[in-house]
């Protein structure tokens, strides 16, 4: 990853869970510098204090704001826009606070970067974008959307504009492993929503590894998809306990919460007709047709009928022992078991 020699990169949402991988790996290719632009002061504090490293430059301020986006991104090379309301029950209740944040934040940051002259920009989305079911989703659908429209409209533009949308990220804050974990430890019973419930998992390092490769491949406008396997809830309950030596667990049944889906969708079909195989992605270009009403209305494309949606319950299924041999490789894992094993 030479291209990110002493370049600067801005990051949104750099004290979340992906943010701060993405800040390792980047130190590690010898980043000349990282802007982290987030509201939290006091995860700031805490991750300068932990990095100890001059590079990382901090900036407080939110998307919403466009005269602090502005800061943060001045002088930038990269931009990785990770900052969102992401959590599916807070959105649910203040929708229009995923607005605020999911799409005109994004906006923001699309704008100020163009108009700093930044190479590219990344905009991490969701599987839960794709037929939409909750605010959260709905909102990350239309971020997608303006960063499309933001390609579409400025072909000149000297910044690439792109995005990335993956499935559950395994061990991120809030999410059901380490709630798992946690009941393990206090040896309560898991709780499973509804047990064959399906969830694409991604890890930590897979998402950033999508990120680095949508900078290296991006054409304007571009979304790139990892291809990931999946599993039921109740897999990945009975998995998580064996892998940290609590055998068979008990679980309760809670039922589905606010605003969830049985599966997720990574790439409609349609996505898919159009899209380019790269291996480990999919490629999908950017719908740059203008609005001229004939295209739009009198002449479709031509594709294939017999297509189906890349979903969590249509990918590679894994079993609990795969489950178990992919949560091991996990270092969140290995870190608990180490501790216990003390
Ligand atoms: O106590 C629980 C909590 C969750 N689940 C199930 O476990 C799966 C994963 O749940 P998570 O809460 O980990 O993930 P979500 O799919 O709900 O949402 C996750 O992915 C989102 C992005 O897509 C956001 O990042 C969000 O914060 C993050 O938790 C779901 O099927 C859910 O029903 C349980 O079985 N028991």
């Amino acid at each position: 990853m030479t291209q990110f020699d002493n370049a600067t990169v801005t990051i949104t949402g750099g004290t979340g869970s992906f943010g701060s991988t993405m800040v390792h790996a980047l130190l590690d290719r010898g980043v000349g510098r990282i802007n982290i632009l987030s509201r939290d002061e006091a995860k700031q504090d805490e991750m300068r204090q932990r990095l100890g490293d001059s590079r990382v430059k901090f900036f407080l301020g939110d998307v919403r704001d466009y005269s602090s986006v502005e800061d943060a991104v001045t002088g930038a090379d990269y931009v990785f826009h990770a900052a969102a309301l992401k959590q599916v029950p807070s959105c649910e209740f203040f929708p229009e606070q995923a607005v605020k944040t999911n799409v005109v934040g994004s906006r923001n940051v699309i704008r100020a970067s163009h108009q700093s002259g930044v190479r590219s920009v990344v905009c991490l989305s969701t599987d839960k974008a794709v037929y939409p079911v909750n605010a959260m989703g709905m909102s990350k659908g239309l971020m997608e959307k303006t960063a499309q429209a933001f390609a579409r409209n400025h072909p000149a533009s000297p910044t690439t504009v792109s995005i990335t949308r993956y499935g559950n990220v395994m061990y991120s804050r809030g999410s059901v492993i380490p709630l798992f974990v946690r009941q393990l430890k206090e040896g309560t019973p898991l709780t499973v929503t509804e047990p064959t419930m399906t969830r694409y998992l991604m890890s930590l390092q897979e998402s950033v590894d999508l990120v680095e490769h949508a900078f290296l491949n991006a054409s304007p406008g571009d979304l790139f998809v990892k291809k990931a396997p999946a599993c039921t809830v109740e897999t990945l309950a009975r998995a998580v306990s064996i892998v940290l030596g609590y055998g068979d667990p008990e679980v309760r049944r809670i039922g589905m919460r606010h605003g969830e889906k049985m599966f997720e969708t990574l790439l409609t079909r349609e996505e898919l007709i159009k899209s380019e195989d790269q291996g480990d992605y999919f490629r999908v270009p950017l719908d740059a047709r203008s609005l001229e009403y004939e295209l739009f209305v009198e002449e479709g494309e031509p594709g294939e009928v017999d297509l189906v949606d890349y979903d969590s319950n249509t990918t590679e299924q894994m079993g609990v022992e795969q489950t178990c041999d992919l949560l091991r490789t996990l270092p969140e894992i290995q870190a608990v078991l180490a501790e216990s094993a003390r």
